[in-house]
């Protein structure tokens, strides 16, 4: 597969299996720059495990993946949260006994200027580096109305707001690509909207491209400009919203008719 022009992300025919499962089988598909790309399909059909190849948590046995036009046969977890890959997980992954503003500065922690002795005996430039980080992290806290939270202990607050501030950890990083596992996932009906708007925002505002797993079809199809529909570990489809919707082979995935 080639890679056109306004690629950031390609997957170019990536398999996984674990032991004898079959998890993601020769997945092949393209994320444009600027654009929000939902991935979607039935439980289990490998989408978390695409997104753990993407940030380099999952190794594929088969494959590549060129992101801003370099090509990986494996991108290291490590690697890819310095190119500006961030994500969020489908279950939360805070730092539960720390407050939202902690949560988020742990977010800056890529961008920190000063070394580790320097914060730690609070010479050189950690002091100038410190009140930097603190500035962006406030930043993000007021973007996402997280303000009235800023010192609450994560464990205590909703799981709708929970998730508010894991995307906020997540855009603190200032993240080229984001990649959003269920964010809406456990939410009501107005936290999902509220949700979908910061989404739009970071995606609008901050020029985030994203790709995100969701099961709520209405939300997929009202925020996404791309949708890729997986089933059993294989890709049934990859168009436009209302391309997708209409697609025989997604609407059977779906009913449940071809298995
Ligand atoms: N670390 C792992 N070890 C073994 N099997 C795994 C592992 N991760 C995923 N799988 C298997 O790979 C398949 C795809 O799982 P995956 O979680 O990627 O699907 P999903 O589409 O995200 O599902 P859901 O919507 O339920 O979260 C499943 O059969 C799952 O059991």
């Amino acid at each position: 597969m080639t890679q056109s022009s306004t690629a950031l992300l390609t997957l170019d025919g990536i398999s996984v299996s674990f032991g004898g499962v079959k998890a993601i089988t020769d997945i092949s598909f393209e994320v444009a720059a600027g654009e929000i790309c939902a991935l979607i399909g039935p439980n289990g059909a490998g989408k978390s495990s695409l997104l753990n190849v993407i940030n380099g948590v999952y190794r594929p046995q088969y494959g590549t993946l060129r992101f801003d036009g370099h090509a990986y046969r494996r991108m290291d977890a490590h690697d890819a949260a310095h190119h500006g890959i961030a994500r969020t997980f489908q279950n939360l992954a805070l730092f539960r006994r720390m407050s939202v503003f902690e949560n988020v500065l742990a977010g800056r922690n890529l961008h920190r200027r000063s070394t580790w002795l320097e914060q730690t005996l609070r010479v050189g430039r950690a002091g100038r580096d410190e009140a930097l980080q603190r500035e962006r992290a406030q930043r993000v806290i007021d973007a996402l109305d997280l303000q009235p939270w800023r010192d609450s202990v994560v464990g205590t607050l909703s799981y709708g707001l929970q998730k508010r501030v894991e995307l906020a950890r997540a855009l603190a990083a200032e993240p080229r690509l984001l990649l959003l596992d269920e964010p809406m996932a456990g939410m009501n009906t107005e936290e999902k909207h509220a949700m979908a708007g910061y989404v739009l925002d970071a995606n609008e505002h901050l020029g985030v491209t994203v790709v995100l797993i969701e099961h709520d079809i209405g939300v997929v199809m009202g925020l996404s400009d791309h949708v890729v529909v997986l089933d059993y570990g294989k890709k049934i489809a990859d168009g436009r919203p209302d391309e997708v919707r209409t697609n025989p082979d997604v609407l059977a995935a779906y009913l449940g008719t071809r298995h």
